[in-house]
């Protein structure tokens, strides 16, 4: 699946309907489309009311009224704005409904539309697209505001009306939906922590564009099922441990061991060839009984937290810093070194970002690759910004963060969103409530660490590393536990379940 912004789809739109000739088709089949989705949600007897704007979203609603009329439901269609303002397109497709008996009820004619949009059991917000443009203006803002208040259940048309499509928005007037019928890709602010809510249940219908013109237009996608299938390096019956890495975790501290031992355990569980763990000895000595299958180094440290030291970083295939290993000024020292000698991927996460916030110019120095994964918090502290800022626009500073210090970055958050150095996204939609807990990141790392030491590239192992991650927890919750009871280490033992049901 992809994600685009309003200027991709709109160019999408206009390739299929002018060059390739769809022409009003394409309204024709998104109507269709739409009410086959909208009659799986509604009763025979529903009074169903679409609300029809100026744009061609309003012309999606009058094909949605003709098409779910021709099907015996009770519909009527309220217009907001007066006839005048109706594209050409929309009006043909609006004498197409009268034409079939449709009976319309335009705002500035009636003082009833309040009465109207109360009594109806399903409104079908029809009001604008994807071409809001700041603030919703009156009457329409009355009526979203109405709706909102009044309307029984409400099924959107391609975005909640007033949402903005993008990223970047600061202040908008929104239908709150209950569910949200997409046509052709989701827009970005599916993903977004602060308007992905007024989408309610969400879900895409094909409309008849070519898919690689949304390929090829879309800049991002969804990291998948099929994604994981397809890209997911099946395992050589010949193969031995040494083909599936090397892992290091550099990591623990005496007052925090728990978060490495899950890192480590979870590189295990995810694939990991050989597993090394450097922490201090009071760290080693309570967990190495956890993960018997890794090797374990005490490293220099001085107060029980880890300090610049010399590790065995020249043989490996992939490391790991920063769990759990405090924010000590001597650990910063570590980093260093671990900066300047790795030769191989390096992923920095936790406190290890935090460390990482004076030494950000020894990124672009490193030859391999890096991957940082903050949480929004952690991003925002990079980034030296608000983080409500950041949340508005997540998609534009992780590109811009990743491209200046040239690194990968998975910033974690309901949707985590992955992106690569060239600028190249993807998001991850696997994961539930059940996430939000201590140790789910310290979980996220370890299969990192051993998904990108499987023969894929680097960005494809973020992205099914993402995908594996959510999946257990979807699966674990699926056959038994909670969101409340979930335990990062339950992630653990429930990756064998997804490498089950998908690979
Ligand atoms: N392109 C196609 O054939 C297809 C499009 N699809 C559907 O169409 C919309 C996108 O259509 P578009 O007309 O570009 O956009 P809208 O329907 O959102 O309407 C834009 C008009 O709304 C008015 N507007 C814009 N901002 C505001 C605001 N802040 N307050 C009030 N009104 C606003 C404005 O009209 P004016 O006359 O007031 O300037 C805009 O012109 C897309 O989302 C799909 O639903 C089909 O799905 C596929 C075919
Ligand atoms: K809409």
């Amino acid at each position: 699946m992809f994600i685009v912004t309003a200027k991709e789809m709109y160019d999408i739109d206009h390739c299929t309907m002018e060059k390739i000739g769809f022409g009003k088709l394409l309204m024709e089949n998104a109507g269709r489309a739409v009410a086959e989705k909208v009659r799986q949600k509604v009763n025979a007897a529903d009074k169903i009311l679409i609300v029809v704007g100026p744009g061609n979203n309003g012309g999606d609603g009058y094909v949605i009224a003709r098409t779910l009329q021709n099907e015996q439901y009770r519909v009527s269609v309220l217009q907001v704005v007066p006839d005048q303002k109706l594209s050409e397109q929309v009006q043909f497709f609006k004498q197409l409904y009268l034409a079939c008996n449709g009976t319309c009820l335009l705002l500035d004619d009636s003082a009833e539309w309040k009465q109207v949009i109360s009594e109806a059991d399903v409104v079908i917000d029809s009001l604008l697209g994807i071409g809001v443009d700041g603030l919703v203006r009156e009457p329409l803002a009355s009526v979203i505001a109405f709706i909102n208040e009044k309307g029984g259940k409400i099924v959107s048309v391609d975005i909640p009306s007033g949402l903005p499509a993008d990223e970047g928005a600061e202040a908008f007037t929104s239908i709150q939906a209950d569910e949200t019928i997409v046509i052709a890709a989701p827009k970005t602010s599916v993903f977004l922590p602060h308007t992905a809510n007024y989408y309610g249940n969400w879900e895409v219908v094909s409309i008849g564009h070519p898919q690689t013109l949304i390929s090829e237009n879309a800049a991002c996608f969804v990291a998948d099922d099929v994604f994981f299938r397809t890209t997911m390096p099946k395992r050589d019956v010949n193969s031995h441990k040494g083909d599936h890495g090397k892992g290091l975790v550099i990591g623990g501290c005496d007052n925090m061991p728990g978060s490495f031992a899950m890192t480590v355990r979870a590189a295990l569980r995810t694939g990991a060839g050989l597993m090394t763990a450097v922490s201090t000895e009071k760290v080693i000595d309570r967990i190495a009984c956890l993960s018997p299958e890794a090797m374990y180094q005490i490293g220099a440290s001085e107060k029980g937290h880890l300090i610049a030291d010399d590790l065995p970083l020249d043989d490996k295939d992939g490391v790991a810093f920063g769990i759990g290993v405090g924010r000590e000024t001597k650990t910063a020292a570590l980093l260093e070194s671990v900066l300047q000698e790795t030769t191989c991927p390096l992923i920095i996460d936790g406190d290890g970002l935090y460390l990482l916030q004076n030494q950000l110019a020894r990124l672009k120095q490193r030859n391999e690759p890096t991957i940082l994964t903050p949480h929004m918090g952690e991003m925002a502290r990079l980034l030296e910004m608000d983080i409500s800022d950041l949340t508005r626009s997540p998609f534009r500073y992780a590109r811009e963060f990743a491209e200046e210090h040239h690194v990968y970055v998975v910033l974690k958050g309901k949707y985590t969103i992955i992106t690569s150095p060239d600028g190249n996204q993807a998001v991850s939609t696997t994961g539930n409530p059940g996430l939000a807990k201590g140790g789910s990141g310290d979980v996220l790392t370890g299969i990192i660490l051993a998904m990108m030491m499987q023969s894929q590239s680097i960005f494809q192992s973020l992205c099914n590393a993402c995908f594996v991650h959510g999946m257990s927890a979807d699966l674990q919750v699926q056959s038994g536990h909670s969101y409340h009871d979930l335990l990062a280490t339950d992630v653990i033992e429930g990756i064998a379940s997804v490498y089950r049901t998908f690979s």
